[in-house]
């Protein structure tokens, strides 16, 4: 029975498919109806041309990076497309499939783990994008019972009766053995004082507004640089709370969700006086510092208060360069911190984190949680002897930030609020005299990443990827 289904499905295959060839060969195991001769002479995608083109000129000087919108596959040449072997064959056993790719390399998937990854409508909700499948329905042991190349992708039916089908982009983006495509780099561009001097990252208010282009340029302009400003933004509380949920809800907190401040004390914090603040990343005593936080000064009528801004991961990097061991202790040593000036507040992460924090899997910094002022007290040590490590480390770290080639320094002024990455920028402020009042809040960190993406990829190329 099987046989006949195969001779019928290898006619229709190759009727239907004499472009290519792909012949699905296993070993040692009891579905030999399921390979089949199939022959094809030209590939599926037509690499696109020579990347080196106009629009991406060689230039003497290296562009600012922009969000990079195209997607490259890491195949043989920058952006062609993913294609499957034209003279190696796709073989599979009772554990596992093998994919032969045209330029050179060979993915394996567990077969459990591609069923459990069918992304038909059965199994995987077409709106919610969620699983709807039962995973634990499966047998563990599953495997196909008939494996087919086919113009849009792998056609798989699986003992059972089900049937999927992968595209060759989404197995070629998704081979974990080996992981083919590395995952889109963060485009930054590290800056000190000098490298803004002409060129500030700044948008204009009425973009941002209008379109979701201006939110792409806006977010992508806070990813490269960690923080930008918006130019004619009428100065009201309002109009800064409609101009910061352009890119997503307001994160709440303590302070409530939008703010509009003055050196009043009304929470219990130094932000709510008028005494300087040294560079520091704000809310270090959540779990989950906040991702984004926008300033609007609204009212000044005195002197100081200037705004200060350091990137974190490029005083990081001068600090792992010059003093290394200054550098691993802030990546290791944990730092407890708190917020507990209002009375009915006292707030603490799960556990103290350290200043420098970095991808567990690719090993960047993808954090940089500091501020002096609101850290609580050290008396949990692994050992009493890094006492004097940590107190030189973070001197160290703190004659960095305070050079003055890598701070920038600008006076808000009304209608143009910043906005900056609080995951990688530090700021602060000078003190100040005189009637000053602040408006703005915080956006989440995976929230404004979410925005970013959506915004600058767009969602087909972010599912994707998921
Ligand atoms: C809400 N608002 C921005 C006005 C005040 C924030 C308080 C700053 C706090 N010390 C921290 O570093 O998180
Ligand atoms: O008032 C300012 O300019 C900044 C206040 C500040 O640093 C903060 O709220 O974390």
């Amino acid at each position: 029975m099987a046989s006949r289904r195969a001779a019928v499905l290898a006619r229709s295959l190759s009727a239907g498919l004499a472009r290519r060839q792909a012949v699905c060969q296993h070993s040692r195991n009891p579905w030999k109806e399921a390979i089949r001769a199939i022959s094809t002479s030209s590939p599926r995608f037509q690499p696109p041309p020579n990347p080196a083109t106009s629009e991406n000129p060689i230039s003497a000087s290296p562009p600012v990076p922009k969000i990079n919108k195209k997607r490259t596959f890491n195949v043989t040449k920058a952006d062609a497309q993913p294609t499957l072997s034209k003279h190696h064959k796709i073989s599979f056993d009772d554990k596992r499939i093998s994919l032969p790719w045209e330029e050179g390399k060979n993915s394996t998937f567990q077969h459990i783990w591609l069923r459990d990854h069918c992304q038909c409508p059965q199994c995987m909700h077409p709106q919610t994008k969620q699983r709807t499948l039962d995973t634990f329905s499966l047998p563990l042991n599953i495997r196909p019972s008939e494996v087919e190349p086919k113009d849009e992708g792998l056609y798989v039916k699986w003992h059972g009766g089900h049937e999927s089908l992968y595209s060759w982009e989404w197995l070629h983006r998704h081979s974990y053995a080996p992981r083919l495509e590395k995952y889109p780099s963060v485009q930054r561009k590290l800056w000190g004082k000098a490298d803004l001097e002409e060129n500030i990252p700044v948008v204009k208010y009425d973009d941002v507004m209008k379109s979701d282009n201006g939110v792409a340029e806006w977010t992508s302009q806070i990813q490269i640089y960690g923080f930008c400003f918006v130019d004619g933004v009428p100065t009201t509380p309002g109009a800064t709370k409609e101009l910061v949920e352009r890119i997503a809800h307001i994160r709440h907190t303590h302070y409530g969700g939008f703010w509009d401040f003055t050196a009043d004390l009304e929470k219990k914090d130094m932000a709510y006086t008028n005494l300087a603040l040294p560079a520091h990343t704000d809310t270090t005593y959540f779990t989950e510092p906040c991702g984004l936080q926008m300033f609007h000064l609204l009212e000044f009528d005195g002197q100081g208060g200037e705004s200060l801004l350091v990137d974190g991961f490029r005083a990081a990097r001068i600090l792992r360069e010059e003093k290394p061991e200054a550098f691993r202790t802030l990546s290791t040593i944990r730092v407890p911190t708190h917020a507990s000036g209002n009375e009915d507040v006292s707030i603490e992460p799960y556990t103290p984190f350290p200043v420098f924090n970095h991808h567990p899997v690719t090993g960047e910094l993808v954090q940089v949680r500091w501020n002096n002022e609101d850290r609580a007290t050290m008396d949990r040590w692994a050992d009493p002897e890094e006492v004097e490590k940590f107190y030189a480390a973070i001197f160290d770290w703190n004659e960095v930030l305070k050079r003055a080639e890598g701070e920038y320094r600008e006076q808000l002024v009304p209608g143009r609020p910043l906005i900056f990455d609080n995951w990688r920028v530090l700021h602060g402020r000078g003190s100040f005299t005189g009637f000053r009042r602040m408006c703005g809040a915080y956006v989440g960190r995976d929230d404004w990443q979410s925005r970013l993406r959506m915004t600058n990829y767009g969602r087909e190329e972010i599912l994707m990827g998921l």
